[in-house]
């Protein structure tokens, strides 16, 4: 269910549920992006009706829920009500019997009794009240909460990848999981407490004034102190939890890093040092903490005087007017009831505000999730992707990540062509733009001039999804689920059976090892793929992106971790399975496109050298430099590894790489 932005069927942008792209992975490989500041120190206090206004609506689109939730707060408030009233009358009828003893101890005792047993019937209608008011107000905010978070995550599923280059994840998880909670905070308290406290304190107030003025204004004397130290405590607090939520999120990196490092932490003994980092930032936590529960605390003993110092006034003035008998000892014991029934809620004002604003800052940080509309998204005449030759085409093609005048152009005027069955080769120093190049055939970015095409179709006439099931696109970073193997491998149709995930398994080299794991197909692959080597991990990325028998196969350097032998292997397979498939392969080692049909060396985003390896290593270019390095570098393992055999996955090429 969308809040802001309901799906349209012609705008997805990422893999959904039904539809997953054909990627082996969509984490684009980009320089750290700067954590957005999550938490403000300051409250928008224009900002508040609006946010809180459209929080409510998202609330009133349960009318029925709404409806009866504000009549149990009301019913609640009237039943709190009616308790001063009915114990003032109680009083003053257990007097008026004792002052009449001749009306006889059965009547004394007849008359107590039914304002009693009315006292407990009261007193039971506003528990279950109160009971349903909580109910109705908790499972309405739980709805909302639910919408919003389903309404987040599908958008977080569609938001473009320049989006995401912007914007830290942790900050992005942060509000889908801590503004959300926030917002549903609010819809749980604030609305109901807000009219169950104005009902509380315009009839009580009324009432009280109505019977002594003078005695009144006393009663109600610690009413706006109390408001208004809740509200200055509540927003104090709101401040104070907005700097401890921030030194939770960097605690929480600090930890997530750590975790993610820990193989380096240990490498390098930096055990004391990752302490005292810690350290630092837990202690600035502890004394955040102990400065809230300072302010706390010195606030509710303030509170709690003024209150205590409203009731002794009460009790003095009303005492002697009760002596005077200007007024009954009923009339006195309302007033001391309602007092003692205002405070709690008084108190609650603290509450309330803290909630506003804490909902403002997280539903407009939510609002703005939702509200973004993703770069890339179908076009509205965009149309189904006809497939003939499978001729992928870039033509003239510039980008650049950003639009602005600083953003640098990182590919430059590329042109080239590859069709069903043919390979085209892309090599290039480390930065040159290879992995970027790659990026734009799933239109994970838009190009900045040029065209790209396949067979005569600009991608951005194409319908995002149908696009992105005819390409493959292994990437450099094999990201694998924390599930079966079988899973990983049938990502994008998880309906795929076991023949056809054995049968990429066995094309991508991986099936005989699978076979052997505890499991089979079953065996999960722990956190990111932990359980396998990082060749075994690109293997199965690779069996990934072959499930669909694609029409354009991308792998950005998805072999380097392999050994040549089995490299070899994965190569002869792929060239028989994949006749239909135009493939690209971007590699450093040299040897993994000799079979190619064509090869493009890129420098600095611009194609310098064009052709086959046979005619690339002789023309005396780039290409044939590096190709002699390998071969020598190659050579000289061989000749320090003679008769020792080399088995296993590699971590990287020995062989000489372009340098950057
Ligand atoms: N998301 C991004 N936002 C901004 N700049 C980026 C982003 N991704 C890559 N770049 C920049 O684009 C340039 C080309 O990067 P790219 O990853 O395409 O190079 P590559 O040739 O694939 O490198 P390698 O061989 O190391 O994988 C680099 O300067 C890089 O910093």
């Amino acid at each position: 269910m969308s809040i802001s932005s309901a799906p349209s069927a012609d705008d997805s942008d990422a893999p959904s549920v039904a539809q997953p792209a054909n990627t082996a992975t969509n984490k684009a490989k980009k320089p750290r992006p700067k954590a957005l500041p999550h938490h403000s120190e300051e409250i928008d206090v224009q900002a508040m009706p609006q946010v809180l206004g459209r929080l409510t609506r998202l609330a009133v689109r349960y009318p029925w829920h709404c409806t009866f939730a504000i009549l149990a707060a009301l019913g609640a408030a009237v039943f709190n009500l009616l308790m001063p009233l009915l114990l003032g009358h109680a009083v003053d009828q257990a007097g008026h019997l004792l002052v009449n003893a001749q009306l006889g101890a059965d009547v004394v005792r007849k008359a107590l009794l039914v304002t009693g047993s009315l006292i407990v019937l009261v007193c039971a209608v506003r528990g279950i009240l109160t009971g349903l008011q909580g109910y109705l107000g908790e499972t309405l905010a739980q709805k909302v909460g639910y919408d919003l978070r389903m309404a987040f995550y599908e958008k977080l599923q569609r938001l473009s990848f320049s989006y995401h280059d912007k914007i830290h994840t942790g900050d992005l998880i942060a509000r889908g999981m801590l503004d959300l909670e926030g917002v549903r905070a609010f819809l749980e308290f604030g609305v109901l407490r807000v009219i169950t406290l104005s009902l509380l304190l315009g009839v009580g107030s009324w009432r009280l004034l109505s019977i002594d003025v003078t005695l009144g204004l006393l009663a109600l004397s610690f009413v706006p102190f109390v408001a208004w130290n809740a509200a200055r405590t509540g927003l104090r607090l709101r401040v104070s939890w907005q700097r401890l939520q921030k030194m939770m999120s960097e605690m929480t990196l600090n930890m997530e890093e750590n975790l993610q490092g820990v193989r380096v932490v240990r490498a390098f003994t930096s055990r004391l040092h990752e302490m005292a980092k810690f350290d630092k930032i837990s202690d600035v936590a502890l004394r955040l903490s102990n400065q809230r529960i300072t302010e706390r605390m010195g606030n509710m003993s303030a509170m709690v005087l003024a209150y205590y110092t409203s009731m002794a006034l009460v009790l003095w003035v009303g005492g002697q007017r009760v002596a005077s008998g200007a007024l009954t000892v009923g009339s006195l014991t309302e007033f001391l009831t309602f007092i003692t029934i205002l405070q709690q809620p008084l108190r609650q004002i603290g509450m309330i505000v803290n909630a506003s604003a804490r909902a403002t800052g997280s539903g407009a940080r939510l609002f703005e999730v939702l509200d973004t509309d993703p770069e890339i998204k179908d076009a509205s005449q965009a149309h189904e992707l006809q497939l003939d030759q499978g001729l992928l085409r870039f033509d003239s093609v510039s980008f650049a990540y950003g639009h602005g005048p600083n953003d640098r152009t990182i590919l430059h005027d590329v042109s080239f062509e590859v069709k069903k069955g043919e390979v085209l080769g892309i090599v290039g120093a480390p930065g040159s733009g290879k992995s970027t190049l790659a990026h734009l055939i799933p239109r994970f970015y838009e190009v900045s001039s040029g065209s790209i095409t396949i067979d005569g179709q600009d991608l951005r006439s194409l319908k995002l999804a149908s696009l992105r099931s005819a390409v493959s696109l292994v990437q450099q970073e094999n990201f694998l689920f924390d599930t079966a193997v079988h899973n990983n491998v049938a990502y994008s149709e998880p309906q795929a059976g076991e023949e056809r995930v054995i049968a990429a398994a066995s094309v991508a080299q991986i099936h005989e090892h699978v076979e052997q794991l505890p499991r089979g197909y079953t065996t999960r692959v722990g956190e990111r793929g932990v359980a396998l080597s990082g060749g075994q991990r690109q293997r199965m990325t690779i069996a990934r992106g072959l499930l669909d028998q694609p029409a354009i196969l991308v792998l950005d350097d998805s072999t380097a971790a392999i050994d040549p032998a089995t490299e070899q292997r994965v190569r002869a397979a792929l060239q028989s399975s994949l006749k239909n498939t135009a493939t690209i392969i971007i590699a450093h080692r040299l040897s993994s496109l000799k079979h190619a049909n064509q090869i493009i060396v890129l420098d600095e985003g611009r194609i310098v050298e064009r052709g086959t390896h046979a005619e690339l290593a002789v023309a005396g270019g780039r290409y044939a430099e590096l190709w002699n390095l390998q071969n020598r570098g190659a050579q000289n393992d061989a000749d320090v590894s003679a008769n020792t055999s080399v088995s296993g996955e590699i971590k990287n090429n020995s062989n000489v790489e372009f340098a950057s």
